[in-house]
């Protein structure tokens, strides 16, 4: 198996309203299966990258399964109508080989930059959280080393482990310290979901953080001024989510659940907000679990949150 790999095209099926009238297509009529050197300058708003690993979980001891979520989130965003501007291309996934992690994440990164480059917001199925190293790695190349990049995560979880290897809980330091221009707000931290350490961890770094139970405290207003500010200290964003950062109920297809998690609309509306910001770069979407799902519910939500986003983004 190389370590890219085309989409299948029989991913991309569902129901033909009209196969002529662009008003009536879904995403798998307007969606576009390419090579990433068939890319060509502004022709596609987004070109969406898969990235099939799960080795991070497996070195972080979680429940492995989220390498094969790309596929199947692709299944049914397929379904989805395609109510938003723009072409979409998808240039296939990037795979974990031989449990080499630190490879697929600098292939992961060499996509995104090459995305970027053709003007190209690249939308991102994770995968393990790992893929926020490559997803990172990927948009500071295209930004070069004079730019600054903060990054938003919306996680219950830090991910900021002190352990030797790179994993799906240590990204965030690791760039934190590669990068000292680099900046990091997390929304939806659980308080039982990380232990003092870890919080003494993210304070040490400087890492801005919202409590889950604070996030829709002022009806968002104080959430929406703390991603401003944040956000305007920085050359170009980048934006992540955890999906177990939203409640386990709504969401129980993941590797570490949280049953006091996030609503899904209150991570929507987190999602559409960032996706506003003009200097927004780049989102992915990590850490669904199909393996673990209840009757797909974790995987259709997944993909109604990425339709949502691509919505959402600045034009
Ligand atoms: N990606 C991060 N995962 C969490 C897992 C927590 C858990 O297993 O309970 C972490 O490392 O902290
Ligand atoms: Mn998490
Ligand atoms: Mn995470």
């Amino acid at each position: 198996m190389d370590i890219y790999i085309q989409t299948d095209k029989g991913l991309w099926t569902g129901r033909i309203d009209d196969a002529t009238d662009p008003a009536s297509h879904r995403f798998h009529q307007a969606v576009q299966v390419m090579d990433l050197d068939e890319l060509t300058a502004s022709r596609h708003a987004f070109g969406i990258i898969g990235f099939a690993s799960d080795e991070g979980v497996r070195r972080n001891k979680g429940r492995q399964g989220a390498a094969q979520a790309p596929d199947e989130i692709r299944k049914f965003l397929a379904k989805l109508p395609y109510n938003l501007d723009g072409r979409t291309a998808d240039v296939g996934n990037v795979h974990c080989k031989e449990n080499k992690l630190e490879n697929a994440q600098t292939e992961l990164g060499r996509h995104v930059t090459a995305v970027l480059q053709q003007n190209i917001t690249p939308v991102i199925l994770g995968g393990g959280h790992e893929t926020l190293y490559g997803h990172y790695f990927g948009a500071k190349a295209y930004a070069g080393p004079d730019k600054t990049i903060g990054i938003i995560n919306i996680d219950a979880h830090f991910d900021m482990r002190d352990d030797p290897e790179p994993s799906s809980g240590t990204m965030f330091r690791q760039i934190l310290e590669e990068d000292e221009t680099a900046g990091y707000l997390c929304l939806g931290i659980q308080t039982f979901g990380n232990t003092k350490a870890l919080f003494e961890t993210a304070d040490a770094y400087g890492c801005e953080y919202i409590l889950e139970k604070d996030i829709t405290a002022n009806d968002f207003q104080d959430t929406f001024l703390t991603i401003d500010d944040f956000s305007k200290r920085y050359d170009y964003v980048i934006m992540t989510l955890c999906t177990d950062s939203i409640k386990a109920s709504a969401a129980p297809g993941v590797s570490a659940p949280s049953p006091l998690g996030l609503d899904p609309k209150t991570v929507q509306t987190l999602l559409t907000y960032v996706a506003g910001k003009k200097h927004l770069l780049s989102f992915d979407i990590s850490e669904v679990n199909p393996l673990v799902d209840e009757s797909d519910k974790t995987v259709r939500l997944a993909a109604y949150l990425v339709a949502e986003t691509m919505r959402a983004f600045y034009k």
